[in-house]
């Protein structure tokens, strides 16, 4: 078997395509175009990259993005401060903060500075919980973009079994709550876990988020499986590539993967928070 790509760049196209048309509309009806806020604490070289990337969508969506770039010295205080001025700022629809920030910050403390009005990458708390109990609000990025290619493909996960390996707060466990809210069940495999191979083994959809490049063996892939690979350690995915397509029935290529999935998907809930935005004011 060779697996079908799943195209994640085409689809996330499609759906600016439609975020596109969403602010056009918005723009004549308030005047103004839709405004997201990106924050990046220090100067990590491959964060610096990404926020770009997201800036440059932002302005070919037609909405506009501010980018706050800080000092990696500042303190926590400092850095909720500044997140809470973005929060109470009324020119502002969305907010980005740029994970990971430097280990001697509080990244939760930061996190839970934004509005969850705001919080358009779906990383507080609030947005979780309505995450976890199925309440609708912004979910996790690229959790948030995992299930729109799987949708785009017309792949239902009901009654499957799905392993997730990575448990992190904007990942692993976000996306295993919306699998779940999807009828799969639901593994979450971490750094402690023993036996990861025989856990991958059987799994009918595989989602790999350690950032452990070829973290997953080909090998281990259950034939016909789904396997979404959102790794993307140094550019690179969690998943042995040319063996794992051998195996999988639907695999997600890294790069034009889950990558452009996690965009559109910021976008998308950024032109849906200034339409709420407007709609409360
Ligand atoms: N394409 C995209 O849009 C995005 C891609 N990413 C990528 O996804 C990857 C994960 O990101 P993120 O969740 O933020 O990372 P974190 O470092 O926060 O979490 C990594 C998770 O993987 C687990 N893990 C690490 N090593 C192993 C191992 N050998 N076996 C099993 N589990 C392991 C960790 O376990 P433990 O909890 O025990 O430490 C942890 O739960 C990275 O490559 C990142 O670049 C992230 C966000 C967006
Ligand atoms: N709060 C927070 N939210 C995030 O969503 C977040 C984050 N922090 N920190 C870092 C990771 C990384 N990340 C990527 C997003 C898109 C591509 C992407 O689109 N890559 C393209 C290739 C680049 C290109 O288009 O040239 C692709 O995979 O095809 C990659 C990586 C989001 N992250």
């Amino acid at each position: 078997m060779t697996a079908k790509i799943l195209d994640g760049r085409a689809t996330a196209a499609a759906i600016l395509d439609r975020v596109r048309e969403d602010v056009t509309a918005f723009a004549a009806a308030h005047g103004r175009v839709p405004v997201l806020a990106t924050v990046l604490v220090g100067d990590d070289p491959a964060s610096h990259t990404y926020v770009r990337m997201k800036a440059a969508r932002c302005a070919a969506a037609g909405m506009r993005s501010r980018r706050l770039e800080l000092d990696a010295s500042l303190s926590t205080t400092e850095l909720v401060a500044r997140i809470r001025e973005l929060s109470a700022d009324p020119a502002v629809d969305g907010i980005l903060l740029q994970h990971p920030v430097p280990a001697h910050l509080d990244e939760r403390a930061a996190f839970e500075a934004i509005d969850p009005a705001k919080d358009v990458d779906g990383v507080t708390r609030t947005s979780f919980a309505r995450t976890a109990f199925g309440e609708g609000g912004f979910t996790s990025a690229t959790p948030g973009g995992i299930l729109a290619l799987l949708d785009a493909y017309d792949l239902s996960v009901a009654g499957k079994h799905a392993v997730v390996v990575g448990r992190s707060p904007i990942l692993g466990r976000p996306v295993g709550m919306l699998l779940l809210a999807r009828d799969a069940t639901v593994t979450t495999c971490h750094s402690r876990t023993e036996d990861l191979d025989a856990h991958v083994a059987r799994a009918d959809v595989v989602i790999a988020a350690a950032g452990r490049p070829a973290l997953i063996r080909g090998a281990w892939i259950k034939p016909g499986a789904i396997v979404v690979d959102a790794g993307y350690a140094g550019n690179t995915g969690d998943v042995e590539h040319p063996a794992a397509a051998d195996r999988a029935a639907y695999l997600t290529p890294v790069p034009g993967g889950v990558g452009p999935m996690t965009i559109a998907t910021l976008l998308r809930q950024t032109v849906e928070a200034a339409i709420r935005h407007e709609s409360t004011r």
